[in-house]
């Protein structure tokens, strides 16, 4: 479905009040009976039952067989503009430009606010992969719910957005976050070329130390990657570095934090190597070099990001993980 912020002008506040009693119904019913719907959006039944067909007919919600009653649940389409619209009225976005890119489980437009400022939203898309993976067996399909995938999608960006600003604030070389709401977040753009796509560099050693430098620098500040690589790190035209993704990114208490950290070290070690043939003698080593002075970890739980819902999203991770490997 394409994102288009023109959209939610022609919506009217009924659409919205409609919308949003569906996203209310569904924290506590998977299918969200009409009449509930009705009811929290305070309009008569004939007038909300409009409106829904109205909003299933442009797949903002979907209508669903209960064995018992006929109902709705919210679609992925639904939750984005209801996300766009709170930004519209936090004044953070004014418009969506076009999509630059499609996450394994995220999509990245370029939006823009009054100002004309260019930013970048990130919209979760948490299940996408499994569901693609899945979609010949059914089986696991019915025990997953759509539900929970799109709030675990809400828990991905509350994670990112939270340790985006810890790292922000603390001077760590990423995008500068802007707004959240639901599963989507705005960032500062960037103006750099992923990892990934660079061939050549004026001065390898000097960023593989840069690179290195930053792995520890995180460990000293209390916090594990768990997912540096390639993908996730933007070069910008003059060698600087930007970590823009840290979906894996836990305390260095957790019990596996040796493990990611040297699997963070072992990553950029074997990309230094193939791609511009670098190889050094040195590279950090869990706790030798890693001494830690800050409590960034402690902050991201404070600002709200608690250890309760790191652990919910860990655990979904592991399991869609398994799952993905499972199923080849
Ligand atoms: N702030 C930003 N500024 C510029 N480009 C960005 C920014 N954030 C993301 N991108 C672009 O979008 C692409 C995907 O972003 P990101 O890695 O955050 O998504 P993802 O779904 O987590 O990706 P994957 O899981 O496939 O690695 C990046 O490779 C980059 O090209």
């Amino acid at each position: 479905m394409k994102l288009d912020a023109k959209v939610l002008r022609y919506m009217s506040p009924e659409d919205f009040r409609v919308l949003t009693a569906a996203e209310m119904g569904s924290k506590n019913h998977e299918v969200v009976p009409s009449a509930i719907i009705s009811q929290i959006a305070k309009l008569r039944h004939g007038g909300s039952h409009k409106v829904l067909s109205e909003l299933a007919r442009r797949n903002l919600v979907a209508k669903v067989q209960h064995i018992k009653y006929d109902g709705y649940r919210l679609t992925y389409g639904g939750y984005d503009y209801l996300a766009l619209r709170t930004f519209c009225q936090r004044n953070s976005v004014y418009s969506v430009g076009n999509q630059i890119g499609v996450g394994k489980e995220s999509d990245i437009y370029i939006v823009a606010n009054e100002e004309e400022r260019q930013m970048v939203l990130k919209i979760q898309r948490l299940g996408r992969m499994s569901f693609r993976t899945i979609k010949s067996k059914r089986d696991y399909l019915k025990n997953r719910k759509s539900a929970s995938w799109m709030y675990m999608s809400k828990l991905a960006a509350e994670k990112e957005y939270a340790f985006m600003k810890v790292l922000h604030e603390h001077g760590f070389p990423v995008p500068e976050p802007i707004d959240q709401s639901r599963h989507c977040i705005v960032m500062e753009l960037i103006d750099a070329f992923p990892l990934r796509q660079i061939s050549e560099v004026a001065d390898p050693g000097k960023l593989y130390s840069t690179l290195m430098n930053l792995i520890v620098k995180l460990a000293s500040y209390g916090l594990i990657h768990g997912d540096f690589n390639e993908f996730n790190i933007l070069i910008r035209e003059n060698g600087d570095a930007v970590l823009i993704d840290f979906p894996q990114m836990v305390s260095i208490d957790h019990p596996n934090a040796e493990f990611y950290f040297n699997r963070d070290v072992e990553c950029i070690r074997v990309f230094f190597k193939r791609r511009f043939q670098y190889e050094s003698l040195l590279y950090p080593k869990f706790r030798l070099d890693t001494e830690r002075e800050f409590d960034l970890d402690v902050k991201v739980a404070a600002s709200g990001f608690t250890k309760e819902k790191q652990q919910e999203l860990e655990k979904f991770q592991e399991e869609e993980g398994q799952l993905a490997q499972e199923l080849g």
